[in-house]
């Protein structure tokens, strides 16, 4: 499968638990019935305890249909038939016009994960018949089925496109500039019968008739297959010392991390440490260090940084915005250069020392940039490879040498089958988003790279595993990649949000959503905001909507190409455009300067997805906010995981969303989906030992003799 487009992809869970009384504090008891004391993180305790103007004029559909849920199925059909949509296929080019092929070669296995509900057609009718391009929002209903069911691939469409058309996609039957050079359009649906994810319990069949899960090698643009070439290369990033050191500043809550309770679990676990000297790190990563403008280490930096230079296996989980990275790339690199690594040097196989994998092109690109910026000045060279970008540009990029490969799933494994990375020399595996990389979209390829061969063992190797959330299941699953000793460290709550982000949660029905948009984002003035949308339809439609409001705005989501994906992310950093409309492609880990709204303009199908949304402001110790549209049509199922992450994160509860929470009470918890409650703790149940950390975390105490530290439940 390809990486990360998969916006829509996750069922609408079920949400099955509900604590009525919210704990303030379920720290007092780990899940397999140890005590953990929370310590803060520090002893430091702190008792103060333009808008551009680039709408599109043409094929404006009726505002009524636009964004209506809840219109009839009927009426969707009548309305995508007549109509050809929103643009008429003007404003929004579709591109899936020109890929019809695609459409007709259903041999070629993901065309053919026919949808149990039927959604296939629906999309085809959508996305082929009418040609439209942009429809009414009744398609976000029929995208939701897509969601459920289907997971579009971009890496087909951008080749396709690109390949007969040239780099800028000239074929688009209809484009229009948004004044920027960006550009809207719809792919409508012809690629998403291609890319592989289906969302849980659903199955991928390939043109064999077996569930798949194909990586963009076996469908998409390795060449070996029939998808066409990706031909974008991305722009190299700057090379002087200012670009790459380039940061913004730490917010006024950022010495309030030192208050977060943190708990340690598993056995032996080094302490922390409290300051970057302590780490003993060498002089060119400390003068890095102190380059990025870091002074002070956060909670899970001191946490993790030791555990790992120990040589520890790690599942670390901590508040979005609250530097993980550095936590994982700091101890990696110190080891490599303490290891005495060999200098790069140009080789037709390269053999990386570390490996670091993460959902999303953009997020594995910052990732990079972290890695070469706390690299620089050393022999250790950094790799990125994604899909979307030229596979023979990934390769030039590796055969130079490559200590540290950065890599989504999808291209990581095409460059695995063409031999031109080895996996003898790996002694570091990260898994950034470590529950997204394991859930039923990544987990399948992750499995098959740990089994690859030539891949160390988890014996012999060093895996770390880095998120915000992570869901009860997701933790066991963990267990196949980790050795059996592994640490757990949580920072403050799992799977909370962060105390930094104020959230609001206003009832608004689907019908005046888009107006109480446009009037938050007047109000929000040129503040930086990104707005979530559950379908991709839905992300180009709601941002020409806002152009046409003359409100400047710009979209990325998986069908966009993926030029225009990081032309969007660069308009929306340097705040020409200052609202960006994104799908959940968007939702985890980047980490953009300034943004300080966050609008659920439709709610995420999950807990967990909410938090990381919001957690795309707020970070560092930065003051965000993020306000939430809830519907009580479609989102009732999210208000007791709602009104848990409220309260935990000490904010307003609203009562009318207390009182569906409790009309929707479920009290048989059975921890099997993604929208329920987060877990509190390391959920090794039968976990005899435990770590405690006291005086403010900086000695640890070990659980008496620890019985079966493998035991699962
Ligand atoms: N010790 C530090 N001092 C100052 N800034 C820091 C420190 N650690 C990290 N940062 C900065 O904080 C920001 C957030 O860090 P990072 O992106 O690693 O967060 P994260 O925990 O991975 O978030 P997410 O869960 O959203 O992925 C980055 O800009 C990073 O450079």
């Amino acid at each position: 499968m390809g990486d990360e487009d998969w916006e829509a992809e996750i069922i609408k869970p079920h949400v099955s638990s509900y604590v009525p009384v919210f704990e303030k504090d379920r720290y007092s008891s780990g899940a397999n019935g140890d005590t953990f004391n929370r310590t803060p993180a520090s002893s430091e305790i702190d008792d103060g305890s333009s808008r551009r103007d680039h709408f599109m004029r043409s094929g404006f559909a009726s505002g009524r249909s636009l964004g209506n849920r809840d219109a009839g199925e009927s009426n969707k059909r009548e309305n995508t038939s007549t109509m050809g949509g929103f643009g008429v296929g003007k404003c929004f080019g579709n591109r899936g016009f020109s890929n019809n092929k695609f459409e007709e070669g259903d041999n070629s296995g993901f065309w053919r994960e026919a949808n149990n509900d039927g959604e296939d057609n629906q999309t085809r009718n959508r996305g082929f018949s009418k040609r439209g391009g942009y429809q009414d929002g009744n398609d976000s209903e029929a995208s939701g089925s897509s969601r459920r069911g289907g997971r579009d691939s971009e890496f087909e469409q951008d080749e396709g496109t690109q390949r007969t058309s040239g780099l800028f996609g000239s074929r688009r039957p209809a484009l229009s500039s948004t004044g920027n050079g960006d550009i809207y359009q719809s792919r409508s649906g012809n690629g998403s019968r291609r890319g592989g994810y289906k969302g849980l319990n659903e199955e991928i069949i390939t043109s064999s008739g077996k569930n798949s899960w194909k990586s963009e090698a076996e469908g998409g643009e390795s060449g070996d297959t029939q998808g066409p070439k990706v031909t974008y290369i991305p722009p190299p990033p700057p090379e002087d010392e200012d670009s790459i050191f380039a940061h913004y500043q730490t917010g006024i809550n950022f010495d309030k991390y030192d208050t977060i309770l943190v708990e340690v679990s598993g056995h032996d676990a080094p302490p922390a440490i409290l300051t970057f000297e302590e780490a003993n790190l060498c002089q060119t990563l400390n003068s890095n260090i102190a380059k990025a403008g870091y002074t002070k280490l956060t909670p899970v930096q001191k946490y993790s940084i030791p555990i790992i230079l120990a040589g520890r296996d790690l599942m670390a989980c901590a508040q979005t915005g609250s530097g993980k990275t550095a936590a994982f790339l700091l101890p990696i690199l110190a080891h490599m250069m303490r290891d005495g690594i060999t200098a790069s040097r140009f080789k037709e196989l390269q053999e990386p020392e570390c490996i670091i994998v993460a959902p999303t092109r953009e997020l594995i690109n910052q990732i990079y940039l972290e890695a070469r910026k706390f690299s620089f000045g050393t022999c250790v060279r950094a790799v990125v490879i994604y899909g979307g970008t030229q596979l023979g540009h990934s390769i030039r990029q590796i055969v130079q040498g490559c200590n540290v490969l950065c890599a989504t799933p999808g291209r990581l494994m095409d460059i695995i089958g063409k031999e031109k990375i080895g996996l003898r020399q790996v002694k570091y595996l990260v898994l950034d988003e470590a529950d997204r990389m394991l859930d039923m979209g990544f987990g399948p390829e992750m499995k098959k790279l740990i089994s690859c061969p030539g891949m160390p063992s988890k014996e012999q190797r060093q895996t770390l595993m880095f998120s915000a959330t992570f869901p009860e299941e997701i933790q066991r699953l963990a267990g196949d990649f980790l050795k059996s000793n592994y640490l757990f460290v949580a920072v403050g709550q799992v799977g909370g949000a962060c105390r930094d982000v104020q959230q609001t949660i206003l009832q608004v029905g689907q019908y005046s959503k888009r107006e109480k948009l446009v009037e938050i984002l007047r109000n929000i003035g040129d503040e930086r905001t990104m707005v979530f949308v559950e379908t991709k339809k839905k992300a180009d439609f709601i941002a020409t909507f806002l152009c046409q409001e003359k409100i400047s705005t710009t979209s990325i989501h998986g069908d966009r190409e993926q030029r225009e994906r990081e032309q969007a992310l660069g308009d929306f950093r340097c705040g020409k455009c200052p609202v960006l409309v994104a799908t959940s492609v968007a939702a985890r880990g980047l980490d953009i300067e300034n943004v300080q709204h966050v609008i659920n303009f439709d709610l995420s199908s999950t807990i967990d997805e909410y938090v990381h949304r919001i957690g795309r402001t707020g970070r560092c110790g930065n003051i965000g906010r993020a306000i939430s549209f809830f519907d009580p049509e479609s989102d009732s199922h999210l208000a007791q995981p709602l009104v848990k992450v409220l309260s935990d994160a000490q904010q307003d509860v609203p009562a009318w969303l207390e009182e569906i929470a409790f009309s929707t009470y479920v009290p048989d918890f059975s921890g099997s989906t993604r929208g329920n409650v987060f877990a509190s703790v390391d959920t090794r149940k039968n976990y005899q030992g435990k770590s405690t950390l006291s005086t403010a975390g900086f000695s640890s105490s070990q659980a008496p003799s620890p019985v079966d530290d493998e035991s699962w439940d």
